[in-house]
């Protein structure tokens, strides 16, 4: 039976092998991780994270070709296939602090395996890592190999967070980026025949290491770039009277462009999009292409701009000041179906908000007081880092309040920001919270969730990205 062991129990490691498990039960798959209750949670009715179709499978595979396990040692020494799953953040510290990839987490994981091992290992760089990992992560396992033959690949994760198990279903491409000698072409052939088990040959893609390593950053530096640039036209649509949400149609209606991911909002977050740009920009940097980083710089900018831009909106709308207002925050996730806080655009929206001494009352559907909390609290880029590595003093913040209900959060409220585009925000009652708010009452649609029209005749001041103006806000134009 063919052993795969997981290192790193996260957002990728858990589904991704759970995928394999179901679709391989004739592979028995180990996930394994240094934190002790993130594997109890997953032995658990609770799994540490909320993806849609998850505990169904977990619940179907575990204990009988699927294991959550802390022991590592044990479970890397017995594995045919090794995928390094663990975090790679944003360099807090020392060189290159503020853009280049965090490998520690990496290091520790490869010189682990080395140690362990007594048999010939397929190492599988499953993290998102900057080009040229793998000649790294190589040198560090032979320099300690005892005669023992390591073969690294490149598989990196393209799916995305609240969709995880569909796209693992049904990616539209598995890439894996091998050595190009007999070795390495056998080791390729070895994971290929893992996917095979259900994703159609002409979807798995074989390159070389480094084109696979660089594909998965240029992927998301791509997509983050759609982004952006939809939301640079939100910021003239609402100057102009034009409407996003139009003209997102009209071109993606280009095939050359596209329909998929151009929708306007506050800004894109989760773990990856600024942390794999900026690893991108120091890898441009380091190599002397200062005009290719000076461009993805650039998508990093628009991304902050927009978020101070609807901040600076909210706040020049509610007559330039929102100190000791009650502002209901809806939605707090980096996007709906996920619980996953990590760079969300909500932590930078609520700080500008308490920076202009609002009072914020804040509900997600997914996202506890205690995650939300740890994020207003921490330094920027901490909250990249495993929760169980995060510093743990929580310092109050006491113009916060989390509750577990929308109307719980909007009553006596002066405004409302939506910053996550929940399905249950489309359908509140609002002429109900209309009623309990105070007035003029505002409503900052920064995910253009709710109807605009239906909402101005309640009686709401609406803002919504990129649509035309209320008369009431082309009077306060938002600096940005
Ligand atoms: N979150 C996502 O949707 C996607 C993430 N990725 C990439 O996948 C990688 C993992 O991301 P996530 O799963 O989101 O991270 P995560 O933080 O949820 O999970 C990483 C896990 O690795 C564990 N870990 C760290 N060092 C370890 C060690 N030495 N031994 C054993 N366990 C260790 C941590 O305790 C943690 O549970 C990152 O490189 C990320 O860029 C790629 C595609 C999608
Ligand atoms: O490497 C990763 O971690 C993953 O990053 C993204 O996945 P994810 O961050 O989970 O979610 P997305 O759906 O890409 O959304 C990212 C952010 O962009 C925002 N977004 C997305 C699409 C859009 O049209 N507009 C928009 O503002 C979302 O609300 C969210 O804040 C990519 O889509 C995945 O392919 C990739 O594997």
């Amino acid at each position: 039976m063919v052993k795969i062991c997981c290192i790193g129990a996260g957002y990728v490691g858990g589904p991704t092998m759970a995928v394999i498990a179901l679709k391989c039960p004739a592979i028995e798959v180990a996930v394994v991780d240094i934190s002790a209750p993130r594997i109890a949670a997953w032995n658990s009715d609770q799994l540490p994270i909320y993806e849609p179709g998850l505990d169904e499978i977990v619940k179907q595979c575990r204990g009988k070709n699927l294991f959550f396990s802390t022991a590592v040692e044990k479970h890397v020494s017995e594995a045919d296939i090794i995928f390094v799953s663990v975090n790679t953040p944003t360099k807090t510290q020392g060189l290159g602090a503020g853009k280049a990839a965090d490998l520690t987490y990496w290091e520790s994981a490869a010189r682990m395996i080395a140690d362990v091992s007594k048999s010939n290992k397929i190492v599988v760089e499953k993290s998102t890592v900057p080009v040229k990992t793998a000649e790294a992560i190589e040198k560090i396992l032979t320099h300690n190999s005892k005669g023992i033959k390591y073969q690294i690949l490149s598989n990196p994760e393209f799916l995305a967070e609240g969709t995880a198990i569909e796209d693992l279903f049904s990616p539209d491409r598995v890439l894996i980026g091998g050595r190009e000698t007999p070795d390495g072409q056998k080791a390729t052939q070895a994971l290929k025949e893992v996917y095979a088990h259900w994703v159609p040959e002409d979807r798995i893609i074989t390159t070389n290491l480094w084109s696979a390593e660089l594909s998965k950053l240029a992927a998301n530096a791509f997509l983050a770039q759609r982004i952006s640039s939809v939301n640079a036209m939100s910021a003239l649509c609402e100057a102009t009277g034009a409407n996003i949400s139009e003209v997102a149609h009209a071109v993606g209606k280009d095939t050359r462009i596209g329909p998929k991911f151009l929708n306007a909002s506050v800004g894109f977050g989760g773990s990856c999009f600024q942390k794999d740009i900026l690893n991108l920009v120091y890898i441009c940097e380091c190599n002397g292409l200062t005009e290719v980083a000076n461009y993805w710089k650039q998508v990093i900018k628009v991304n902050d701009y927009q978020k101070n831009r609807f901040v600076n909106r909210v706040v020049s709308s509610m007559f330039n000041t929102v100190s000791g207002k009650k502002i209901a925050i809806l939605g707090f996730a980096f996007k709906k179906d996920t619980g996953d806080t990590r760079e969300t655009p909500a932590i930078d929206v609520c700080r500008g908000l308490l920076g202009d001494k609002a009072q914020l009352s804040i509900y997600d559907l997914q996202v506890t007081e205690d995650q939300i909390r740890r994020d207003l609290s921490m330094k920027k880029f901490d909250w990249d880092h495993p929760i169980h590595l995060q510093p743990m003093s929580l310092a109050a913040v006491k113009e916060v309040s989390v509750v577990w209900d929308a109307y719980e959060a909007t009553k006596g409220a002066h405004g409302i920001c939506i910053l996550t585009e929940w399905d249950e925000f489309k359908t509140l009652d609002y002429k109900k919270i209309f009623d309990n708010m105070q007035k003029p009452a505002f409503l900052f649609d920064g995910r253009n969730v709710v109807d605009v029209e239906k909402l101005r005749e309640i009686g709401f001041i609406v803002y919504s990205i990129g649509k035309p103006l209320d008369a009431w806000l082309k009077d306060m134009p938002a600096m940005a």
